[in-house]
């Protein structure tokens, strides 16, 4: 079977019309894929998206093909790889525009990757109890660490008189982030979030069980597929796995990533993201008189004048002094969380004092 893949070349992101969708832009492949290859290669070896992770390998879909790896490749949802025929296990991870990952609990702190190839994290929280302005800072500092877009939706609006204040609230976080309030179920999403679910663009979901994730997909998928669905399965073994796909594809053709993993992320290797995020107070910070300055009693400290003068909000202050702290402690290996034990106590003890003043 050899195909011409020279049209897929250059699929960008702006989308052809709906009839005319190729298999692989309803997968979500997009110029900056098509750039790490050529024709002859992709007829070789056709570019493939990873749809699951299991044990026993990575289930992939390609155009007209869908199979399984076995373990080899480092690769995760979202991934696209070049599909080695003959030697699968080594088939090519094509650079990624995006990767969450994080690191697992043992001894070595070894990283897990979550997702890969996320163009738009939509931070979703509803207007009630679930609303949590460090909850949200922690998501949208993630996402700017690893430049996927964030877009912050509020769900169940319709459930409160004005979701004015949920929205200002947001909207305090950052004045880049578009944030909206909406009733996830019906229509209006579908409309709403239109402008990110393009054809080849691929979404993620952050947030709280409960929230309306799956009312949102729901929406958005009408009938929301998964990703090998109507795609010939070359399989050999003509296995069918019957669980729970991770990448979906709705009817415009956007892939809605959706792992498990996604759910309780905690901020790890993000200094710059929260930097990005709070950058009025690490800019601020950047100015005290010691550069190793903890706001405390520090002679010169632009921190404190700038709580002093009201400049700054001191819950914001505090919420991202928990956040630095929480990335300082999960990015730490094992053997730096001991070595830094005793610093580390000294500085959260300074944000405790901090924080209760
Ligand atoms: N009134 C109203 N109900 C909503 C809205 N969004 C979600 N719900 C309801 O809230 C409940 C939970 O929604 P889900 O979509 O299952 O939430 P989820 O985020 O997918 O939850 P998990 O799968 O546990 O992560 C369902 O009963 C939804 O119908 C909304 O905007 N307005
Ligand atoms: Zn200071």
């Amino acid at each position: 079977m050899t195909r011409d893949y020279s049209q897929f070349l250059g699929a960008g992101n702006a989308a052809p019309p709906k009839q005319e969708l190729s298999p692989l832009v309803r997968l979500g492949w997009q110029s900056f894929f098509a750039q790490q290859t050529d024709v002859d290669e992709m007829a070789a070896t056709p570019p493939c998206r990873v749809v699951e992770v299991h044990r026993s390998g990575l289930r992939v879909a390609g155009d007209g093909f869908a199979t399984e790896i076995p373990p080899g490749p480092e690769a995760t949802v979202g991934d696209w790889l070049l599909f080695n025929p003959d030697q699968p296990q080594r088939s090519r991870v094509l650079d990624r525009k995006s990767l969450l990952k994080r690191r697992a609990a043992g001894h070595d702190r070894k990283e897990q990757l979550i997702g890969a190839n996320i163009d738009t994290a939509f931070i979703v929280t509803s207007c009630n109890a679930d609303f949590n302005l460090a909850r949200l800072e922690r998501y949208v500092a993630l996402s700017m660490e690893t430049q996927i877009t964030p877009v912050i939706l509020l769900t169940k609006a319709d459930l409160v008189d004005d979701p004015a204040p949920y929205l200002a609230d947001a909207r305090s976080i950052s004045d880049r982030i578009t944030v909206l309030a909406l009733d996830a179920r019906g229509d209006e999403a579908r409309r709403v979030l239109a402008p990110w679910c393009k054809a080849g663009q691929t979404i993620a979901y952050l947030g709280s069980s409960g929230v309306g994730k799956s009312t949102l997909t729901n929406a958005l998928s009408e009938t929301a597929q998964a990703a090998t669905q109507g795609i010939r399965e070359d399989d050999a073994r003509g296995r069918h796995t019957t669980s729970h796909r991770q990448l979906h594809i709705t009817g415009a053709g956007c892939a809605v990533l959706d792992t498990p993993g996604m759910r309780e992320l905690q901020l790890t290797d993000a200094s710059a993201g929260l930097e990005e995020t709070f950058a009025d107070l690490a800019a601020l910070a950047a100015s005290c008189k010691f550069n190793d300055c903890a706001h405390d009693t520090e002679p010169g400290c632009a921190v404190r004048a700038g709580l002093e003068t009201g400049a700054i909000d001191r819950h914001r202050l505090a919420r991202w002094h928990k956040l630095l702290a929480e990335e300082a402690f999960n990015s730490a290996t094992l053997a730096q969380r001991r070595a830094k034990d005793r610093a580390f106590g000294k500085m959260v003890r300074g944000i405790v004092k901090q924080n209760r003043k």
